[in-house]
């Protein structure tokens, strides 16, 4: 690709056959798939800055340093009713690449229950497992991790691919909870199963993480493992805002114009031959499409935008999911913790140095768990709420099993702890984003409406509840003791509930802000092929378009729906 750093470099005269805004997780691969073709011109406009210019991307190690940084958003909430009206830091990549370049790169696929639930909630069949797991595989490399550990036994290899541009690894580290944890999932097997490969479709179980990194130890994005192979037919526009879609001409609904710039004094207009593409993901999608009069049309109006199609679907469905990290009090002298393995890059870093730099992984616990609560659980047997998955394949909760925290003797302190995120999987309930103001460069007001439903506090709290029956299987005996926050006196619902409130926040895998849905539904914002309904030469593809939270991280799943309409895509000009 051919990378502009300011929009007065870009070329004059081009006329580009798709222009995709936002160079992040779905758009660099809707933008890759589509340059395959090497008669199509395409336009990738970021307002980021280059995955290539934050070198420390690439260390995987480094994930929980890159938020907060001039590559992310640094989003906050509107106060949460749920968190006792506590607003919340919801980190989002301004980088090529998106989410991919900062994000935690665990690979979770959701399960097959899920992928046919898609294909009814959107009214697309070509969304079920079946059609979406041979995508992912073909896009996907599987890697040995660069130590050249034994991944034999610690995945299925017949639920990856070996040819694709994504790297998939099983990175682990030698440590004595791995074999614990493997003997507590035997000991309590109906609960807590051991699970080969969590990407197989029925992600219920303990198993070994996969991540999204390369064999020389690096980060595999969006960006690196796709966009920066394309050829020069395809054009990045960096540090530059999409502000809005315009139709072509007054009264028309053909929104392939876009207008961008750098700041509100300096913006830019160029038509696309063939289609706009909106990547921006589940904040970015909605603010470009409000800002652009395609919303709830009382909303806009008193934002000052003037609505051109009245769609009150726009920004709304924000489905969630919910974590809160826990603590347990493990006997540190019988789990023995290394220190995290040090390695230098192999590759110079644009100029940088080489200096050693902690590898792979910043933990040295190497499993999660996606636990399915029992049907007769408190929140279905006594307090009666619906079961919120798609089903018996479908995780209520997950448990990243995190960090074992090294204690400190220089200082006096033994603060060593096992450290756990519990999150809450399918959130039932919905959140928004709205804007306020018709500047495109004020930040939206985000509402992931967290712990918002009665349901979502139940069912995380008894994942709770579920997370300490695992951690007192017999394998743990003398080994963890219990936990430590909340404490382990917290034990009734009142309790719980108030150390949840007080502690909890996004998992960070929003998805649904502008859902997918039939053709002439009353609900939602892409039509089944992609488009914005009500307009033509108008897609979305990211995050935004999945109706709903899967038992899973979102990358996976945003890589999925991103193939099928890269798919769709080409396959209409043709
Ligand atoms: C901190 C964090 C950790 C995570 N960890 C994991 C994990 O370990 N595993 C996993 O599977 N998922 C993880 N996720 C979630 C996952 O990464 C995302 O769901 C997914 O990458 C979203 O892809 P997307 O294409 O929808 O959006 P993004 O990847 O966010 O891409 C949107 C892009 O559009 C750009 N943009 C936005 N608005 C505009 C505009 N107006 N003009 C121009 N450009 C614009 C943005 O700068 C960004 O580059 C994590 C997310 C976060 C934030």
């Amino acid at each position: 690709a051919d990378v502009f750093q300011s929009m007065d470099d870009l070329p004059e005269g081009v006329n580009y056959d798709f222009i995709i805004a936002g160079g992040g997780t779905g758009g660099s691969l809707v933008a890759t798939r589509l340059a395959q073709n090497p008669n199509w011109k395409v336009l990738v406009i970021e307002a980021g800055i280059s995955n290539e210019d934050f070198w420390e991307t690439r260390v995987p190690a480094f994930w929980p340093l890159l938020w907060n940084t001039r590559m992310d958003w640094n989003f906050t909430t509107v106060p949460q009713t749920g968190l006792n009206n506590r607003a919340v830091n919801y980190p989002r990549a301004k980088i090529l690449g998106g989410c991919s370049s900062h994000n935690a790169m665990i690979y979770t696929r959701g399960s097959k229950s899920e992928w046919d639930q898609y294909a009814q909630l959107g009214g697309n069949a070509a969304l079920k497992w079946n059609t979406i797991l041979p995508l992912l595989m073909k896009a996907e490399k599987w890697t040995r991790d660069a130590q050249a550990l034994s991944d034999s036994g610690h995945y299925n290899p017949a639920f990856h691919g070996k040819t694709g541009q994504l790297s998939v690894q099983a990175p682990y580290m030698q440590h004595p909870f791995n074999n614990l944890l493997i003997q507590a999932s035997q000991e309590l097997h109906s609960e807590f199963p051991f699970n080969l490969d969590w990407n197989d479709g029925t992600p219920i179980g303990t198993a070994w993480n996969q991540f999204t990194i390369d064999s020389m130890a690096q980060r595999s994005s969006a960006a690196t493992a796709f966009l920066s192979h394309t050829s020069d037919n395809v054009h990045i526009l960096l540090n530059t805002q999409v502000t809005r879609v315009l139709p072509t001409a007054a009264n028309s609904t053909d929104f392939r114009k876009v207008e961008f710039g750098p700041d509100a004094t300096s913006l830019k207009q160029l038509t696309a031959k063939k289609e706009v593409i909106v990547s921006g993901g589940i904040f970015g999608t909605p603010s470009i499409l409000l800002h652009s009069g395609i919303g709830d049309r009382t909303e806009l109006q008193a934002a000052g935008v003037p609505a051109i199609i009245h769609n009150p679907s726009v920004g709304k469905n924000l489905s969630d999911q919910v974590t809160v990290f826990v603590f347990f009090l493990p006997v540190v002298r019988k789990l023995n913790i290394r220190a995290i393995a040090m390695i230098k890059p192999r590759r110079s870093m644009n100029g940088t140095p080489h200096k050693p730099v902690p590898s792979r992984r910043l933990s040295p616990l190497n499993h999660m768990s996606f636990i399915r609560l029992p049907a007769n659980a408190p929140p279905f047997s006594q307090e009666g709420f619906p079961d919120p998955t798609a089903g018996s394949d479908a995780a209520h909760v997950e448990f990243t099993f995190f960090q074992v925290g090294a204690p400190d003797p220089a200082n006096g302190v033994d603060n060593s702890t096992l450290q756990i995120y519990l999150s809450n999987v399918h959130p039932t309930s919905r959140g928004s984003v709205t804007i306020s103001s018709s500047n495109p460069f004020d930040y939206p007001a985000i509402d992931p409406g967290i712990l918002g439903e009665t349901a979502d506090m139940s069912i995380l709290r008894e994942g709770f509840r579920s997370l300490r029956r695992y951690l007192s299987a017999p394998a743990f005996q003398g080994v963890i003791y219990g936990s430590v926050v909340p404490p382990a006196n917290a034990t009734s619902d009142e309790d719980l509930e108030a150390f949840l409130r007080s502690s909890a926040s996004s998992w960070l895998h929003g998805v649904g802000s502008a859902t997918m849905s039939p053709h002439g539904a009353s609900w939602g914002v892409v039509d089944p092929d992609f488009r914005v309904k009500g307009t033509t030469g108008l897609r979305v593809v990211d995050a935004s378009v999945i109706p709903r939270s899967p038992s899973a991280h979102t990358q996976a799943p945003t890589y999925g729906f991103a193939e099928l309409a890269s798919l769709m895509i080409a396959a209409q000009y043709h």
